[in-house]
């Protein structure tokens, strides 16, 4: 499956703070992080407990309003955005998974597919190759509880592909799946990866973190360190390489 490219950096993010005020308390969530993730790349973000990492992708999907910086999605700055326009630009340009896989459980699991596709221009043939793709199409009009939690999360794979997002985020995608189906998870996210999908992952796994390109570690919300994991598939030299970045 090839894809279409343009030339719009599909993600670039510029000093974002974002603050939780508890009572007394001001935790600073993310404090002036930058980043900018290419077409195509595959960047995995790991981080202790609270580090910052779901309000990092939270704050990428613009589902999180940022105290300060910005997020730019496709040259779109979300912060500039509307509520309506917002949304709209969500549905069309990011795709979201989370680790509880957000089905709607009274809709059929191709019809939780289809939801986010805005036109039903040639609908039918997009969503039959993307379920043949993702190796779920005979599983197509089973309701989600009666699936596997693997097949469950490639359906929510699918609805967050269906429009061809600028980019994909998953938040613990694998953190709901025994260790088979997450590294087959993996796999397939590695592959879309290989075939030009732009995807950023939170996890707390090397096992999971291994498939990316690249590991941004956060804490206490600020970026501590980077490292490039150059395609080894060794989650004990990951988790070597991730406590160098700890310590950095
Ligand atoms: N809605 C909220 N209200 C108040 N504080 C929050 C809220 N969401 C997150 N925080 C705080 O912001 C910090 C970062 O939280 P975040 O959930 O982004 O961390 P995380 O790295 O994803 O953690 P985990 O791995 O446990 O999911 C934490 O100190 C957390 O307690």
């Amino acid at each position: 499956m090839s894809l279409p490219s343009n030339d719009l950096v599909p993600l670039k993010i510029s000093g974002v703070v974002k603050t939780y005020t508890q009572g007394a308390a001001v935790v600073r969530a993310l404090d002036g992080i930058d980043l900018t993730v290419e077409a195509g790349e595959f960047v995995a973000i790991m981080g202790a407990s609270g580090s910052g990492k779901s309000t990092l992708l939270h704050a990428m999907a613009g589902l999180t309003d940022v105290d300060s910086g910005s997020v730019v999605v496709e040259g779109m700055d979300l912060s500039s955005m509307r509520d309506a326009a917002l949304t709209r630009f969500r549905r069309d340009r990011i795709g979201l998974v989370f680790q509880s896989f957000n089905l709607i459980p009274t809709l059929s699991a191709e019809a939780n597919v289809r939801l986010p596709a805005s036109s039903r221009q040639g609908l039918d043939g997009k969503v039959d190759r993307l379920l043949e793709r993702l190796g779920i199409s005979g599983r197509r009009k089973h309701k989600p509880d009666a699936m596997s939690g693997g097949e469950q999360q490639r359906f929510a794979i699918a609805r967050a592909l269906i429009a061809d997002p600028a980019i994909l985020l998953a938040d613990e995608p694998t953190g709901s799946l025994d260790s088979v189906s997450g590294q087959e998870l993996c796999r397939l996210l590695r592959e879309l990866s290989e075939e030009g999908r732009t995807i950023v992952i939170v996890t707390h796994e090397p096992a999971v973190a291994m498939w990316a390109d690249r590991v941004i570690v956060l804490k206490d919300g600020k970026r501590l360190s980077e490292f490039k994991t150059s395609g080894k598939h060794d989650p004990e030299s990951i988790a070597v390489d991730y406590q160098h970045a700890l310590q950095a």
